[in-house]
């Protein structure tokens, strides 16, 4: 793995080597300003304190002025659905009927503010400013509702046949919501018909046409039966990208949907047996997830397909003001989604909603395997401790833990456990042990959450779960073409930007391992001009969420990431994913590749190995199976010569198992290193310089006289052909020559990196076997030759010797 770049040149990753010659700046720039930059090492600012990272200074800051400026604005936090505050089973109906009285108006055109589903909208209001306004409004619109629900019940207990009425009833909400859903549809009703035969619940069907999803996904249909019709645990696996969160969430929605309808029916039917706690609405589904920004995407995708469904989701998790997710769940969501920490800071502080477990049912555990490693692991125990206990069986057994209420077993709904991710089925000796863990589990409990069965188990799983494994081999998108740049790491940063300067089209994620080498990596992009948004740890949750929304803004965006955003995240279009530093396992490359190549799409992934990654890079091929992989095409003419040859140079060196010895000694490196630390003064000197480059495209060192084909020039090579123009005329001025050098560009465009990759990428056989096998080879024949060439000097020994004596 590579070390993380240091963060004071622009080139080395080893913070112990002094800066080199910048690679990628083209030979006009460099003489002026690439050699510049390096100097700044360690320099002091203005105010005369010691700059850890001159580009950091260049950039504005640690985060490039990132952090201060974002203030995110927390309405979307609010509540969709038919979120009709605290009054019961009663005024939901009522919600419903003022909705429908709305729509009524608005087809009237007399209501001039309504919006599609705006009826049952609750927004989160900031409390600054017209906190009081706004309270007021909303105690006016509480009691609007309060005189309609009892407006509604006299109606409805004027009403002589009850039953009927109550068919006819729940038809109108039905048909109230069925209206709502109906607005936007992308499909026709003939269009699902691969739904319907999943017999997915009619307000559900009008979901899906409005979300534009003709056909349930693989994994979607392979865990719909199970879940909703056969209400079994399920144990889910597929490549990412496939759709995996309503593979969970439908079932979900279809059950809740179901009982709603159960449960008017029954109220009607008989009054007096109703509990007065069925008229609460407690917690029904708890999702985890191992990250926020997940959670708040699974959360978004729910409401989007609970949309006018009177299902309330909401997103718990860490980092953002908890007053407001305690506001949140006053409101009593069905569905919580969230991180395990926040959850339990929430649950452990007694928060009503969360510790009213016993209606719980559905507990979901997305991206379990993530769930298991370090970090998660004492909320997400002290979490499954608070769930009721199942016995094994459909029945639940309550009040056998020690802070969730108990409740009359009325109340006891049986719980369907989902436990999801893309890579749970990395080995086929995992799946045989899962399924061996269901079937012959421990009778005691066991604290062990270390594997996915234990956890399994522990969570209330029960043996008769559907595994649902649909990864195959290589579980990677189908359409994902993964490549890889052989460089040094002080290279990296050079073919980054290259790659990014030169290709750089569409939405692009580079992951790094360390937050150390993000820091650095974004600081130099930013110099350079490359705006890049970060997501990290290490940032403010708001900040997180920010450059979260503005990846997706943008077509074009960048985001320099770490391993957590690896997981689950789902954008439109990310065309190419690079790993600038390789990730420690398997699982995490699978999971970053998988950004990209989503919903059937092609997209392209990029992996910088250096030399220090090769062993690594050989066996994450091999547990992937992969014998061969594409080389990234990257044109030299880009690089400074001596860069080229050095690479080469390595490359060869290393393919003969050879050390290439540099001729400064570490001494002389490290007083070189000294020599160069920057003045402030000489700091934005370079700062200067770098900008005056800046101005000006990245240059090849030449072009090629062929002729370049292409829809158009591009900036770039528009850009590309003035500056050579200007050195041409320069040239002839002073040398009458380029005479015969005259070419003619008929146009080229900016190539994305998969273009580049499918055009001109070269398979190299990446086998560790293989390699092995090569490396023996060359070495034999390194061996041989040394033999040879020592017996040829013996004999050529013998030989004057022999000469010698008979002279
Ligand atoms: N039936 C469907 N038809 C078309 N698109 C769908 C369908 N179901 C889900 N999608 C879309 O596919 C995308 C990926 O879905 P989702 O995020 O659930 O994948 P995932 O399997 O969880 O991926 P990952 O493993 O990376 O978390 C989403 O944008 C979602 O809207």
């Amino acid at each position: 793995m590579a070390a993380a770049p240091p963060p004071l040149q622009l080139q080395s990753s080893d913070p112990s080597t002094p800066p080199q010659e910048s690679s990628l700046i083209p030979k006009g720039k460099k003489s002026r300003g690439a050699k510049k930059p390096k100097r700044a090492a360690a320099s002091t600012s203005s105010a005369g304190t010691m700059v850890e990272d001159p580009f950091l200074v260049l950039a504005g800051g640690k985060e490039g002025g990132f952090l201060e400026l974002e203030e995110i604005d927390e309405a979307d936090f609010g509540i969709f659905g038919g979120a009709v505050e605290d009054l019961g089973e009663v005024e939901r109906k009522a919600g419903k009927y003022q909705k429908k009285k709305k729509r009524k108006k608005r087809k009237r055109g007399d209501d001039d503010n309504a919006l599609p589903g705006d009826g049952d909208l609750v927004v989160e209001c900031d409390e600054e400013g017209e906190k009081g306004e706004k309270r007021v409004k909303k105690k006016k619109k509480r009691n609007r509702k309060k005189r309609k629900v009892k407006e509604m019940e006299e109606n409805l207990e004027s009403k002589e046949d009850v039953s009927d009425d109550n068919v006819e009833d729940m038809q109108d909400d039905n048909d109230s919501m069925e209206q709502d859903n109906n607005d936007g549809l992308i499909l026709g009703e003939d269009e699902v018909y691969a739904w319907r035969e999943l017999r997915l619940h009619p307000l559900l069907i009008t979901a899906v046409r409005r979300l534009g999803f003709k056909e349930p996904t693989p994994i979607q249909k392979a865990c719909f039966p199970a879940a909703a019709h056969q209400g079994k645990d399920v144990i889910g696996a597929a490549e990412t990208g496939s759709g995996k969160t309503l593979a969970f969430g439908l079932p979900i929605l279809q059950r809740l949907l179901e009982e709603q309808e159960k449960a008017m029916r029954l109220s009607r039917e008989d009054e007096s047996t109703q509990d007065e706690n069925s008229k609460e609405s407690p917690l029904r589904a708890l999702i985890l997830t191992p990250t926020r920004e997940l959670a708040k995407q699974v959360c978004d995708h729910l409401k989007e397909a609970a949309k006018f469904l009177g299902i309330q989701v909401v997103p718990i998790v860490g980092g953002l003001s908890m007053e407001k997710q305690e506001r949140l769940l006053k409101r009593k969501p069905e569905i919580v989604v969230g991180t395990p920490g926040r959850l339990w800071e929430l649950m452990s502080t007694g928060n009503r909603h969360l510790i009213k477990l016993h209606s719980l049912s559905f507990f979901v555990l997305d991206e379990a395997d993530r769930m298991i490693e370090r970090g998660h692991f004492h909320e997400l125990q002290s979490i499954i401790e608070m769930l009721p206990v199942t016995n094994g069986s459909d029945e639940q057994t309550v009040g056998t833990t020690t802070s969730c209420e108990t409740v009359p077993i009325l109340q006891i709904k049986k719980r369907q456990t989902f436990v999801f991710s893309a890579t749970l089925a990395l080995s086929a000796n995992f799946r045989k042990k899962l399924k061996r863990g269901l079937v012959t589990a421990k009778a005691s409990a066991s604290t062990d959450l270390s594997s996915i069965e234990a956890l399994s188990k522990q969570a209330g799983m029960k043996p008769n779960a559907e595994i649902v494994d649909l990864t195959k081999a290589s579980i990677l998108p189908e359409k994902l073409e993964e490549s890889f740049i052989e460089c040094s790491d002080d290279d990296k940063d050079a073919y980054l930007y290259y790659i990014l300067s030169v290709h750089g089209q569409g939405r692009t994620i580079i992951f790094c391992t360390s937050i150390a080498a993000l820091r650095h990596l974004s600081s130099i992009l930013r110099v350079l001009g490359i705006n890049v948004l970060t997501n990290h740890a290490q940032m403010q949750q708001r900040a997180r969420m920010k450059a979260v929304d503005r990846f997706r803004e943008s077509e074009n965006s960048i985001l320099v990431a770490t391993d957590g955003f690896a997981r689950g995240m789902d954008f439109d279009d990310v065309r190419t994913v690079i790993h600038y530093q390789l990730p420690h396992s398997t699982d995490v490359y699978i999971h970053r590749s998988g950004r990209t190549a989503r919903k059937s799409m092609a997209g392209c992934s990029i992996a910088l190995i250096s030399p220090a990654d090769k062993a690594k890079f050989y066996s994450l091929c091999k547990s992937l199976s992969k014998e061969n992989l594409q080389q990234f095409p990257v044109d030299h003419a880009y690089m400074p010569a001596e860069n080229v040859n050095k690479s080469w140079l390595q490359r060869n060196a290393e393919s003969m198992g050879l050390v290439l010895e540099t001729s400064d000694s570490e001494e002389e490196r490290v007083q070189e290193h000294k020599q160069r630390k920057a003045t402030s003064v000489h700091l934005q000197k370079l700062q200067q310089d770098l900008s005056e480059l800046l101005q000006r495209p990245l240059q090849p060192k030449t072009f090629s006289r062929r002729y370049l084909a292409g829809a158009g020039v591009s900036p770039l090579l528009q850009k590309q052909l003035e500056e050579l123009s200007k050195r041409n005329v320069k040239g002839s001025a002073s040398v009458n020559a380029n005479k015969g050098s005259r070419f003619v560009v008929i146009g080229q465009d900016q190539i994305e990196p998969l273009q580049a990759l499918q055009n001109s990428g070269q398979e190299v056989c990446v086998s560790i076997d293989k390699q092995r096998e090569k490396r023996r080879l060359a070495e034999n024949w390194r061996l041989k030759k040394q033999k040879e060439k020592k017996s040829t000097r013996e004999q050529k020994r013998k030989e004057k010797r022999k000469a010698k004596e008979r002279d």
